[in-house]
Order: C-alpha cells, then sequence, then structure tokens
C-alpha cells in the first residue's frame, strides 16, 4: 500500500530491485554499486571540489545532485542516497571531521565507559537528522521514479569501533578492547546506538526511502563469538523493530544487510529479519546460495578491484557470479565499494555484463 504521504511521489518505472529483494520475477537482474556516487567520477570531484564533506552532507540539494549523477551516466536499477554513517555519531553529540587524505576523524573519541555520559541519549532524529530526511524527499523527486531510493544507515558496531577509534584503524583494538574489559558499558552503548538507528531508519522511510541498508563494516574484526554477541543481536533487533513499526502504518520496505567479512555467520545473518544479505567477495557464490538455503534474496559480491581488468574480462567475471548465484532472488552489487582511482567505462561494463548475461539467462530459463 502506498502510505498517503508519499502518493505525490513520481511512480516508480523500474521496480526490478525491488522484486528482485523480494524473489520475485524479474526480466533481468538489479544492479547497483557500493558508493557509486564517488570520486570515480569527474563530476563528483567536482561538485565536490573545495567544500568540506559534512557540510556537503547537510545539504539535500548537494546530496540529491551527487546521488543522481551516476544515473546520469549508467542504466543502474537502483541509487543509494548519498550521506554517511557517521551522521549518526554526530547526531548523538560527537564531533566528526572528514581530513583529507586521512579520512573520517573523531577528535575526542570515547575512552572509557564514563564518556558514555558525553552522548545524547534521546535523539530528537528529526532535529539531528532532517537534513538526511529532506535529501531523500528531494531526491525521491528529482530521481522522477527512474529507480528505487535507497536510505542506510550504519549497524551499532561499526559505529561504536569508529566512535572509539576515533577514525580508521587496522586492529580495531581499541575499540575491541571495550568488549572484553566493558562488555557491560559496550551493550549499553550499543543499545543506545540501536535505539537511534531505528529512529533514523524510520525517519528515512517516511522522507521516501524505498529499501535500506544496514551496513556492518567492521564485522570481519569481530569472531563469531564476538558476533554473535554484539553484533548480531543488535542488527536483528534493527530490523523487527524497523519492521514493526513500518507494518502498523501499512508500509513494507526491503532491508539489506551488508556484514562485511562476516562470512562465518552467513546462516545466522540469513534468519535475521533482512529480505537480502550482501555478500563481500571472499564468498562463493553457489556456496552462499546453499547456506543461506534459499531464505533470502543475495546481493554482491564482484572483487572490486576486477574492475582494473580489461572489459572482456569483467563480462567473464560475471557471467561466472551469475551463474553461481543464478537470476532469482539476486541484486547484483560489488562486494565493497568503488575505488576513486577506477575507470568510470568499466563500471559501465560491469553494469552492461550484469544486464545483457542475465536476460540471456532468464530467456533460457
Ligand atoms: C565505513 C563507512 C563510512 N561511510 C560509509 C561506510 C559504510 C560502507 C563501507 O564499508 O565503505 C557509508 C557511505 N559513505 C558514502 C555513502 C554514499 C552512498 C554510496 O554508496 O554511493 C555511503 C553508503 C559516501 C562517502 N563517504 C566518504 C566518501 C569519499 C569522500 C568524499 O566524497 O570526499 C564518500 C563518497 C568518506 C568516508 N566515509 C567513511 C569512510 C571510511 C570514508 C572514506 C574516507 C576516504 O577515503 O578519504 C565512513
Amino acid at each position: 500500500m502506498i502510505h498517503p504521504k508519499h502518493s505525490y511521489f513520481p511512480q516508480l518505472k523500474n521496480d526490478t530491485f525491488l522484486r528482485a529483494a523480494r524473489g520475485e520475477e524479474i526480466e533481468h537482474v538489479p544492479v547497483w554499486c557500493m558508493r557509486q556516487a564517488g570520486r570515480y567520477l569527474p563530476e563528483f570531484r567536482e561538485s565536490r571540489a573545495g567544500k568540506d564533506f559534512f557540510e556537503t552532507c547537510q545539504s539535500p540539494e548537494a546530496c540529491c545532485e551527487l546521488t543522481l549523477q551516476p544515473l546520469r551516466r549508467f542504466p543502474f536499477d537502483a541509487a543509494i542516497i548519498f550521506s554517511d554513517i557517521l551522521v549518526v555519531p554526530q547526531a548523538m553529540g560527537m564531533d566528526v571531521q572528514m581530513v583529507a587524505g586521512k579520512g573520517p576523524t573523531f577528535p575526542e573519541p570515547l575512552k572509557e565507559p564514563e564518556d558514555l555520559q558525553r552522548l545524547q541519549v534521546k535523539v530528537d532524529t528529526a532535529k539531528e537528522l532532517g537534513y538526511v530526511f529532506r535529501a531523500i524527499t528531494l531526491t525521491r523527486h528529482k530521481i522522477e521514479g527512474k529507480v528505487p531510493l535507497i536510505g542506510f544507515s550504519g549497524a551499532p558496531w561499526t559505529l561504536m569501533s569508529y566512535m572509539i577509534e576515533g577514525g580508521g584503524s587496522n586492529t580495531h583494538s581499541k575499540a575491541k578492547r571495550w568488549l572484553y574489559q566493558h562488555p557491560e558499558a559496550s551493550h549499553m552503548l550499543l543499545k543506545m546506538l540501536t535505539d537511534v538507528i531505528v529512529e533514523y531508519l524510520l525517519g528515512q522511510v517516511a522522507a521516501g526511502a524505498q529499501a535500506l541498508q544496514v551496513f556492518e563494516s567492521h564485522a570481519g574484526i569481530l569472531g563469531p563469538a564476538e558476533f554473535k554477541e554484539f553484533s548480531l543481536p543488535y542488527l536483528r533487533d534493527i530490523a523487527r523493530r524497523v519492521k514493526d513499526k513500518l507494518k502498523e502504518a501499512g508500509q513494507d520496505v526491503p532491508m539489506i544487510v551488508f556484514a562485511k567479512d562476516a562470512h562465518y555467520a552467513l546462516e545466522e545473518l540469513s534468519q535475521s529479519n533482512y529480505e537480502v544479505v550482501g555478500l563481500d567477495w571472499t564468498i562463493d557464490p553457489l556456496s552462499a546460495r546453499e547456506r543461506t538455503g534459499g531464505k533470502v534474496s543475495l546481493q554482491g559480491n564482484m572483487d572490486p578491484c576486477a574492475l582494473y581488468a580489461p572489459k572482456e574480462r569483467i563480462s567473464d567475471i560475471v557471467k561466472k557470479m551469475l551463474e553461481g548465484f543464478g537470476t532469482r532472488g539476486y541484486i547484483a552489487n560489488l562486494g565493497h565499494g568503488v575505488y576513486p582511482d577506477m575507470t568510470p567505462e568499466n563500471i559501465g561494463a560491469f553494469v552492461e555484463a550484469v544486464h545483457q548475461h542475465s536476460k540471456q539467462m532468464i530467456k533460457q530459463i
């Protein structure tokens, strides 16, 4: 059912991505790329030039333009709103800056459990993150129903690790120290994040997001036992609570969980209330299908570095990937984001290969 508030949005012309998420019949396998709006596009670099990253995130017009740029070049089957996972720690009162050449940086990361007192417990998402909602509504109009618009959030463990590490890290040992030394405070922080994320995702749907992806980018730094204790319950809780609330409003929005390098938890992830499980490139497509037993749709998982290959090779790799996953209940994507030094033309070759090979395969069924 269309939410009354949404009825004025332009009608969706290509719902292939939404149908694949639900395991329904499709004419071709849908494809989009994580970080499809990014520095590999000259027009992206031009729009972003000389501007602060988070100021750009706070401008609905800029987010809309950056989200639409890749769609003007390539026939992607979905768009993801330009924003960042770190707007949530900002909304909870933390200072986060994007430092050129270094990446995201927290000048005052959380060091000890008493630092949790610095955080805003009850976040008014409409006030603190309203700019994301406005970006989504604007983009949903400007996309003119071409493809669905995906909203997203970072998952609690990934956000917690940034808030404690203060930026990128190889070992994540500061954040992991909390799990072993301060398990109670860790759960308290994860719970606080979960509450904000649930509100944030619901706000995105109310604003016009047609699907949601939750990024657990730092899953791989945890082992199976730690993942089961500190990540999985919160991922499940998020999907359950978002879905229950949407159901009350007569809405149903597919949700994707992308837990990078969590190959050890594939079975659990396929039973965690998400319609789609996103995969990185370390998982073999066929074995992913077997291990998830047809319970969910799958998304992924070409090694982004395969985009450095010549176009014919990209086409062969895509064909094998499609044969491994099969065409039903499948959304083609990379196993992680596009890198800044990649050639736009090769992204185009990837998209075209997915469409061409999958059309062929579906015809032969
Ligand atoms: C871990 C993480 C972050 N941000 C995000 C994640 C989860 C996904 C993942 O695992 O990569 C999520 C994210 N960040 C961005 C998007 C936009 C949508 C899209 O995928 O196109 C999404 C979905 C834009 C962005 N977020 C960022 C960029 C590049 C910087 C820029 O535009 O100036 C973009 C396009 C910056 C960013 N933001 C973050 C990092 C590590 C960086 C890179 C810093 C660097 O390389 O210098 C944190």
